[in-house]
């Protein structure tokens, strides 16, 4: 294969005059930028007000976003939301109508292909598919970003070597994508995305594909990797699961709008929007089935309360200090306690009969003074 219809795998740029020169450029560009003052922007992407339409179809409304150096930022979002548009945006595969789209400080929107070429080797990808080359080897895949950016072959081995070396596969540099694993070839695909040190790891869907364990030790390559290296993420995905175990902060988009954004502790204690609430149910402790399913609005038999809190340190143990406090006085029916980014998210349902008024006021009491919110979920009768 020659380095053009390498770039055109890559990258899919679309003319062939542009990948020669993406070709002859990208070299001298990637020189630049690592000596460029940008390198010390806080943001290395910045979205202001970033909007696309197709047709009727609003795919993005006024979004406005950043990425900030050395964080992990999760773009959660349903089927449809936005957010292969969002990344066609960002790589320059899309334009939008309106807003201004910032990489490292420089503005990528209305560039030329060529230009929009050196802007994408500052931005990693990793995709859901792994796209690797199958009649390439491992080591070949690696090295192909190091090719176009013109490392001569001494130093695309030792920068391969390296690579390999930090995901864990030089014992499978020889060999071809088909003898992987999926989480191996996952690792090739990071691998591949960090060889010309990008200011920016895109992480589309990276782990859609993997079973549950792969997926842990993927995030957990990925999250070794932020804090070793300070590489900045941003990892697209509809599970929150994958947010929870990484990322330091989240927005959720929603018919093309960013409707929720902040510390992932922070959204996962108080979700503000219906869709951020169903996104986490899986995450969150439900009434058990049987129980649900005798809930009434009359006031009768148990009152069933919904408990959530979040706080630091030894705040944390909020419900054994009720359990100490309050003997005997509630029942414990589900929940516990999660920890999020040094932060305790604690919640549970409890009950109480409703002919103990003195206990519900009391457990009602106690749990408002120490911050927690409560909200009544409904009754049971007691001899049902
Ligand atoms: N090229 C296009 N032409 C017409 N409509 C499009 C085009 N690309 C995206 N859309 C529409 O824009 C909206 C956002 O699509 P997008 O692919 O960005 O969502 P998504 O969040 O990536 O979804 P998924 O998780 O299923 O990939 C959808 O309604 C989609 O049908």
């Amino acid at each position: 294969m020659t380095i053009i219809s390498e770039i055109d795998a890559h990258f899919t740029a679309t003319s062939a005059d542009d990948k020669k020169a993406a070709a002859a450029g990208v070299n001298a560009f990637v020189r630049a930028e690592r000596t460029s003052a940008a390198d010390d922007a806080e943001d290395v992407v910045r979205l202001h007000r970033v909007s696309r339409r197709f047709g009727t179809t609003q795919a993005l409304k006024d979004v406005s976003l950043t990425v900030r150096r050395g964080e992990i930022l999760g773009l959660i979002g349903r089927s449809g939301a936005g957010k292969s548009t969002l990344i066609r945006c960002l790589n320059g595969l899309e334009q939008p109508d309106d807003g201004v789209i910032e990489i490292e400080g420089h503005a990528i929107t209305g560039l030329s292909e060529k230009a929009l070429q050196s802007v994408r080797s500052r931005v990693g990808m990793v995709f859901q598919h792994f796209n690797l080359l199958s009649a390439k080897t491992v080591e070949q895949n690696v090295a192909l970003p190091l090719k176009i950016a013109g490392y001569d072959k001494a130093r695309r081995q030792a920068r391969v070597a390296e690579l390999l070396a930090l995901v864990g596969l030089e014992d499978k540099a020889k060999n071809y994508p088909a003898a992987l694993s999926g989480g191996q070839k996952q690792r090739v695909g990071i691998a591949r995305a960090l060889a010309a040190s990008p200011a920016l790891l895109l992480c589309d869907e990276a782990t859609s594909a993997l079973d549950p364990e792969t997926t842990r030790s993927i995030l957990a390559l990925l999250q070794s990797l932020n804090q070793t290296l300070g590489i900045t993420i941003l990892l697209i995905t509809h599970e929150m699961e994958v947010i929870k175990k990484i990322a330091h902060r989240v927005a959720v988009i929603n018919g093309g709008e960013i409707i929720e954004e902040g510390p992932v502790w922070q959204v996962f204690a108080h979700p503000q929007s219906q869709l951020t609430r169903t996104l986490l149910q899986g995450l969150l402790p439900q009434l058990p089935e049987a129980l649900a399913e005798r809930l009434t609005p009359v006031r009768q038999g148990e009152a069933i309360y919904s408990v959530h809190y979040a706080g630091q340190g030894r705040q944390g143990e909020i419900l054994t200090l009720m359990a100490a406090e309050l003997p005997g006085q509630f029942r414990l029916i589900q929940g516990g306690v999660d920890h999020i980014q040094h932060y305790a998210i604690v919640r549970f349902f409890f009950s109480v009969p409703v002919d103990n008024a003195a206990s519900e006021q009391a457990v009602l009491h106690w749990l408002e003074q120490h911050q927690a919110t409560v909200e009544l979920t409904g009754y049971v009768s007691s001899n049902a």
